[in-house]
């Protein structure tokens, strides 16, 4: 009955008193909601949050998360707070803060990154695949399946043999187009270790070509001959950008609040555009899945996968016969993954493994160029390997007596590190940095901060490979976190590894590098990850004779 009565006032109200209401609202709602904020529990340092948008503002005005994170960083410590919306976002920026959350326990607090939304839900990550999983079951079950392929003897053999032969590819590329003849020309490093990253992923993981080497090369001479045809080419340009497209899609998934997405014309306008591509994409790497089941269900049994170890099809006879098993004590797994199952991981895979290691590649060769000692020390590991035979293919032991080209990698990755902020959520209250915290706390972690703090690092700015020699430099628990830690820790880290190791032994043993100006910085924007998408370089053979 009352609201009934209330309905009919409203519905006599003229356009002015409509006016005069809603401003009264918001009047009333901006007191409460500042009374809230100055009676908050735990008040943390940060920047006064304004009602509905919360500290988007100060985000848009500075442009980049990690850009804002540092000055926030410089501003408040080592725990502060942002709001996202009304969300309440505690930042953590040194190793002990973050002891809890990096708990290896089975029985950990932290096993979320996220407490999930609309949006997330809508590309089937709160249930499927592992990286924003919520249904612990399910990503137990996802974590272990890829785990097991990743770490495979197979999968690990089958890496090693095809990045170097990605490599050559792009070699051939840049000798047809006077990058490494002593021409001197000059060129945007960035994309070509994209490429690199894109098409050895692609193919490891699908067992299809990514194109992104060949439509790069054709991209500046058209002319060039290639071995793909322009069909192949097509549909390859189609996926990659749907997978663009979908990372656009992630992000704002995780970072832009609701009422944008849904309550202005732009965002409902992007939502439309990312649900479409979604589905397509999902249905391309279905129709992907499906036809590689027929096709490992048309082997003989006994011809195992006739050799072709990619990731789909060791997913796809995970757990049978035919493929490796999950058997250790508890680990033990029963059932094989369904197509829905592994298009999730495959997605994630895509988005999680081709920008991080290409840009950290990128990182990796400015730094060197800046410090020509190290690239004499990562000459003096690598030369011997292909002293009495250039062409030598790298074998898994070489891999894994790299201490030098390691060293470097996790320097150059604490400095620059890939993904540089992190996500928890607790599932029950907790105390942290001598506060409680409810269930559901939201927690950031400041990767960039905690890699670089005085207190954890000495000389924390400068690029000193040797302190992740043995016995260098202790190295403070959870100080060092390229990878992440605990029980999310990166299940891609080792492949990262090879990955890096075989592209910078050969750069290295084969080129002389050369920022093209002596004030070259690499251009770099926060999209999840860390991307490098500028850095001008020359090139030359390397005469060793
Ligand atoms: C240099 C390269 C890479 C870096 C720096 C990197 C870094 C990270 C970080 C920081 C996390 C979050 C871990 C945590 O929350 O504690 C992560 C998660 C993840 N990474 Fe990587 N990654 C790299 C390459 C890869 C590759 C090559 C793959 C796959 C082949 C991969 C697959 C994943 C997946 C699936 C997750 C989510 C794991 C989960 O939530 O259970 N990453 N990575």
């Amino acid at each position: 009955m009352l609201s009934t009565d209330v309905l009919a006032f409203f519905t006599t109200l003229d356009y002015q008193n409509v006016l005069v209401f809603s401003i009264l609202a918001f009047i009333l709602y901006t007191i409460n909601f500042y009374i809230l904020y100055f009676n908050r529990e735990n008040a943390l340092p940060g920047p006064l949050p304004l009602p509905i948008l919360g500290n988007l503002l100060h985000y848009a005005m500075q442009g980049d998360m990690v850009v804002w994170a540092a000055a926030l960083r410089e501003k408040y410590g080592d725990m502060w707070e942002v709001y996202v919306g009304s969300e309440r976002h505690v930042w953590v920026s040194r190793a002990e803060l973050v002891d809890k959350l990096f708990s290896i326990s089975t029985k950990s607090n932290y096993k979320c990154r996220t407490n999930g939304n609309r949006a997330i839900g809508e590309i089937k990550m709160l249930n499927h695949g592992v990286f924003l999983n919520r249904d612990l079951d399910v990503w137990t079950f996802n974590r272990k399946m890829m785990k097991l392929v990743l770490t495979s003897a197979e999968f690990i053999d089958y890496a090693i043999k095809r990045v170097p032969k990605v490599f050559e590819e792009m070699e051939g590329y840049w000798a047809e187009l006077g990058y490494i003849d002593g021409d001197d020309k000059i060129f945007n490093l960035p994309d070509w270790f994209h490429a690199l990253s894109l098409d050895s992923i692609v193919f490891l993981s699908t067992g299809k070509n990514g194109c992104g080497l060949a439509s790069l090369l054709l991209s500046s001479s058209p002319n060039s001959a290639v071995s793909y045809s322009a069909e192949t080419l097509n549909e390859t340009k189609e996926l990659r950008d749907s997978w663009s497209t979908f990372f656009d899609t992630l992000r704002t998934a995780i970072f832009v609040p609701d009422f944008i997405r849904l309550g202005t014309p732009l965002g409902l306008i992007q939502r439309r555009k990312f649900l479409k591509n979604f589905h397509w994409l999902n249905n391309n790497l279905l129709t992907m899945i499906r036809e590689k089941r027929a096709e490992v269900e048309s082997y003989d049994n006994n011809d195992g996968l006739k050799g072709d170890y990619n990731m789909l099809k060791l997913l796809l006879v995970a757990n049978t016969p035919r493929g490796p098993s999950v058997k250790r004590g508890s680990d033990r797994i029963d059932r094989a993954m369904t197509d829905d199952e592994i298009r999730g991981l495959l997605l994630e895979v895509l988005v999680a493994a081709i920008e991080t290691s290409a840009s950290l590649m990128c990182f990796i060769i400015y730094l060197v160029c800046r410090n020509p000692e190290v690239k004499k020390k990562i000459r003096e590991e690598v030369d011997p390997l292909f002293r009495d035979d250039p062409t030598r293919k790298l074998q898994l032991d070489d891999l894994n007596n790299l201490p030098y080209i390691e060293a470097v990698i996790k320097e150059a990755s604490r400095l620059f590190p890939p993904g540089p902020i992190n996500h928890r959520v607790s599932s029950h209250e907790d105390d942290i940095g001598g506060y409680t915290w409810k269930a559901g706390t939201q927690f950031m972690i400041d990767v960039i901060g905690i890699q670089k703090h005085p207190a954890h690092w000495s000389n924390p700015e400068e690029f000193i490979p040797e302190r992740f020699l043995s016995q260098s430099e202790d190295v403070v628990k959870n100080s060092f976190q390229t990878f992440g830690g605990g029980l999310r820790i990166c299940p891609g880290r080792q492949y990262a590894m090879f990955f890096m190791k075989i592209a910078l032994a050969l750069l290295y043993n084969r080129y002389d590098i050369e920022l093209a100006n002596e004030n070259e910085k690499p251009a770099i924007i926060y999209k999840v990850t860390l991307y490098c998408h500028g850095l001008k370089v020359k090139m030359r053979r390397r005469n060793i004779a």
